[in-house]
């Protein structure tokens, strides 16, 4: 196992990608596999607050919008009260799939992340964005970590799937599709949808910490919502500052797992072939899935 990386090479590539140039999070204490203490005593009132403020809209927003498992999940885990305790989380999934989470800085290059998600480890950042970034922020902080993808660790076939992506994504960076694969993470991990008999649902942790978004990509007719299908996903370019010009839709778990299974060598090299499709894209023959005719239906 090799976590060794080139930290310079991992912010000039972050430097390249964001128009800040920077990091958020304070990466001088962390060990080489960018974990650090969580340091909970130091998180003051008012950061808890700010927590407790984030919470409670986001708890109004998924209950007729996100997946059960993931509300189901979301209620055991009793964290509405201020920043939870990453250990106490740990412990809980421990018990129900196996998974802790880690304390991290902020981003970790993709190897790292990779190769925490390979151990059934879920790196969480450790701060918290400013009232003023109530309601956007350019990096993911702990309330999107935390209240966006913990709750499906819970579910025993979704964690097996972050597993997967994690060895998955160590294999892809030997075989040139790490472009690829990061589609994949992005249209399902963060932005997916599902069409549950109810309707359809989100369960990408982008979706469900964003206070816009959560309703947006269910009800708005602007976006296209296409069946999903792992080499489409895979050509599809998406937005990192705006809403998505497409979700994918999966029928549950299980599926997005069995999907998911095969070796990808071939897939990444045909895809080589391939052009890649714009955001917007709805190809001739695709159906594009109607939005859910009012909120919470
Ligand atoms: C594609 C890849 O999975 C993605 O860019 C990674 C990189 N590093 C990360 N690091 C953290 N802490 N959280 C993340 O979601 C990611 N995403
Ligand atoms: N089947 C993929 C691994 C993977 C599984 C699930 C999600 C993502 C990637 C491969 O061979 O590379
Ligand atoms: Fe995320």
């Amino acid at each position: 196992m090799n976590t060794t990386v080139d930290q310079a090479d991992f912010f000039r590539t972050l430097e390249e990608k964001s128009d800040h140039g920077k990091l958020r999070g304070d990466y001088s204490g962390c060990d080489e596999r960018y974990v650090v203490q969580q340091d909970w005593q130091a998180y003051t009132p008012e950061q808890h607050a700010l927590w407790r403020r984030l919470y409670q809209r986001q708890a109004k927003l998924v209950p007729g919008r996100a997946c059960q498992v993931f509300l189901d999940s979301l209620a055991k885990m009793d964290a509405g009260d201020g920043i939870p305790r990453f250990d106490r989380t740990s412990e809980a999934l421990r018990r129900a799939t196996g998974w802790e989470l880690v304390a991290v800085p902020g981003l970790v290059p993709d190897q790292v992340f990779f190769e925490h998600l390979a151990n059934r480890r879920f790196p969480v950042t450790v701060w918290l964005r400013e009232p003023h970034e109530f309601d956007y922020i350019v990096e993911p902080d702990v309330f999107h970590d935390f209240f966006g993808h913990v709750p499906l660790l819970f579910n025993p076939v979704f964690a097996d799937y972050m597993q997967q992506y994690g060895k998955g994504g160590l294999k892809a960076s030997r075989l040139d599709g790490l472009p690829n694969l990061s589609r994949l993470y992005w249209y399902t991990v963060e932005f997916g949808l599902m069409h549950t008999p109810e309707g359809l649902r989100a369960y990408g942790a982008g979706i469900l910490s964003s206070g816009g978004e959560v309703e947006y990509c269910l009800s708005d007719p602007r976006p296209r919502r296409v069946a999903f299908e792992v080499e489409r996903v895979m050509r599809t370019l998406y937005k990192i500052d705006s809403f998505q010009e497409t979700y994918f839709v999966i029928r549950d778990f299980q599926q997005l797992f069995d999907e998911t299974a095969a070796d990808f060598a071939p897939l990444y090299a045909r895809l080589r072939e391939q052009e890649v499709l714009p955001a917007n894209t709805l190809l001739p023959g695709e159906t594009n899935i109607p939005p859910n005719s009012k909120s919470g239906s």
